[in-house]
């Protein structure tokens, strides 16, 4: 750009903030920069989405006549969204962690503080083909609770990993539902792992693995497109389940193979586990359950005011004046229970609220303003049938064997895990719950439930198991 454009942009912008005032400046337009002018149209950028379709639907009028002011023949404003490599330097913003209370007391609690070193990362993550890295999605960020403190530790360790250290678990395969924090986590391996300068992380979606190879068949350079990915330490794919086609699946099997046999670590996450992933074929499913699988739970109540308190710290960075009072951020954390998504988009909006306002946040208006994030209560109506098949299936036993009169620990088990299950998702009594397993007691009911809600207490893979099956029922 040249300097009579810099200086340019430099009175454009002197208008736009005595037009729109300081701090609508401040909080809108201060990260917006110029790209180009290109005959009659200007480029403009900024960070986020969220910015650039504010800026749109509110102040595009205003920002062209700021420049037309300056330039009569500028007829166009376009506006895009910086890529996140480009927009990673400054330090101030760097992702801010939050203080919480102990996971250990089933609390949210900040992963680490580090800033991360990101704009080396990105130049050279960019020049390895990897898909964009959103310089927010960092350890730093990443808050840690009881729904992802396995994912988070595994996540960590291939992070800090050395070149030439033995590789704990290959592949490393995270999966949860939509918005649970599994792109969050691999970008936070990426950035983590590529700091040192020592060893190459990509991060690729699926569908960048998909298209990458497929345009390197097309140009015939298929074998330097593999080469490439065998020469990286670490390799991180996210959203597997968008993998297709067979040539493509035969092909990922390969660099698969081929890079854990080297020693190379692989990082997968998927929105199902590798068994559930039907268009996968059976070797690929099976060398990807072979490494070590863990689910991220849904986001707890503690979580999601951990993830809360995060967003809005980063926010306050840039606008020091928003606040939002705890029992503010407590009514958030537990009517907004769906997605880490939905959390940011709700302090999203009372940050937008509170600037266009200029009005304190306050639980009036939250509840007004996120009424569509807050999902009714109803619970589903779960049939014991339904319990007894998901029951069944998990443990691998039949539905009759759940019924029947067997007492071996492969079938009691299961059985108790059911009965539970159904005390406590259907209104369904002890004798009947009895009568639908056979025929049995209520005291043997009874003593079923007693027995799983102490194990689950104690046990936390019985635990984890229970709460995996309550999700399947309840979704
Ligand atoms: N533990 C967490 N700490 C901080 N932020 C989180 C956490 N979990 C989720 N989030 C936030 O929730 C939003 C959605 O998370 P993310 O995109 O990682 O989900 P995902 O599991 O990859 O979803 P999808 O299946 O749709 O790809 C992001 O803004 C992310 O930063």
């Amino acid at each position: 750009m040249t300097n009579s454009e810099q200086e340019r942009w430099s009175r454009v912008k002197g208008r736009l903030r005595s037009t729109v005032g300081e701090d609508v400046y401040t909080s809108w337009f201060a990260r917006m920069d110029l790209e180009a002018v290109q005959d009659e149209s200007v480029h403009l950028s900024v960070p986020t989405r969220f910015l650039k379709s504010w800026i749109q639907a509110h102040y595009a009028e205003r920002v062209l006549s700021c420049w037309q002011a300056e330039m009569p023949e500028v007829h166009r404003i376009d506006l895009s969204v910086r890529t996140a490599m480009r927009c990673a330097t400054p330090a101030k913003e760097a992702p801010v962690a939050v203080e919480a209370r102990r996971a250990e007391r089933g609390d949210a609690k900040p992963a680490d503080t580090r800033a991360p070193v990101m704009t080396p990362v990105a130049a050279s993550h960019d020049a390895l083909g990897g898909s964009p890295l959103d310089p927010r999605l960092t350890f730093a960020s990443f808050v840690v609770g009881r729904a992802n403190t396995l994912a988070h530790a595994a996540a960590r360790q291939v992070a800090d990993g050395r070149r030439g250290d033995p590789v704990m678990f290959n592949p490393l395969y995270i999966h949860a539902g939509v918005g649970l924090g599994k792109t969050h986590l691999l970008q936070a391996v990426t950035w983590a792992g590529n700091a040192g300068g020592e060893r190459k992380v990509l991060y690729l979606t699926a569908e960048k693995f998909m298209y990458g190879f497929v345009a390197a068949l097309k140009s015939q350079t298929a074998l330097a497109f593999k080469e490439a990915l065998r020469g990286i330490d670490v390799l991180v794919i996210d959203d597997l389940q968008f993998l297709q086609g067979k040539s493509t699946q035969a092909e990922f099997c390969h660099t698969l193979n081929a890079l854990i046999d080297a020693g190379r670590q692989v990082v997968i996450a998927a929105d199902r586990p590798p068994s559930d992933l039907e268009s996968l074929d059976d070797r690929v499913r099976s060398r990807l359950a072979g490494g070590l699988v863990v689910e991220m739970a849904t986001l707890g109540e503690d979580l999601r005011l951990g993830i809360l308190k995060s967003r809005v710290a980063a926010a306050r960075a840039h606008h020091a004046s928003f606040d939002v009072p705890e029992p503010v951020l407590d009514y958030l954390a537990r009517s907004i229970t769906h997605n880490g998504r939905d959390l940011e988009g709700a302090i999203n909006r009372l940050l937008a609220h509170s600037k266009l306002n200029n009005q304190p946040v306050t639980l009036d208006m939250a509840e007004r303003e996120v009424r569509d994030l807050v999902r009714p209560q109803e619970p589903k109506r779960i049939k014991i049938e339904d319990i007894q098949r998901v029951v069944a299936r998990q443990y691998n036993v039949s539905r009759s064997d759940l019924l029947s009169s067997r007492r071996t620990a492969n079938v009691v088990r299961p059985r108790q895990v059911a009965m539970y299950l159904a005390k406590t998702l259907t209104l369904r009594s002890l004798p009947e719950i009895g009568r639908r397993f056979g025929g049995r007691d209520h005291t043997t009911v009874l003593h079923a439930v007693r027995k799983i809600e102490a194990l689950v207490g104690k046990d936390t893979t019985l635990n984890d198991e229970v709460e995996a099956l309550k999700r399947q029922l309840q979704d």
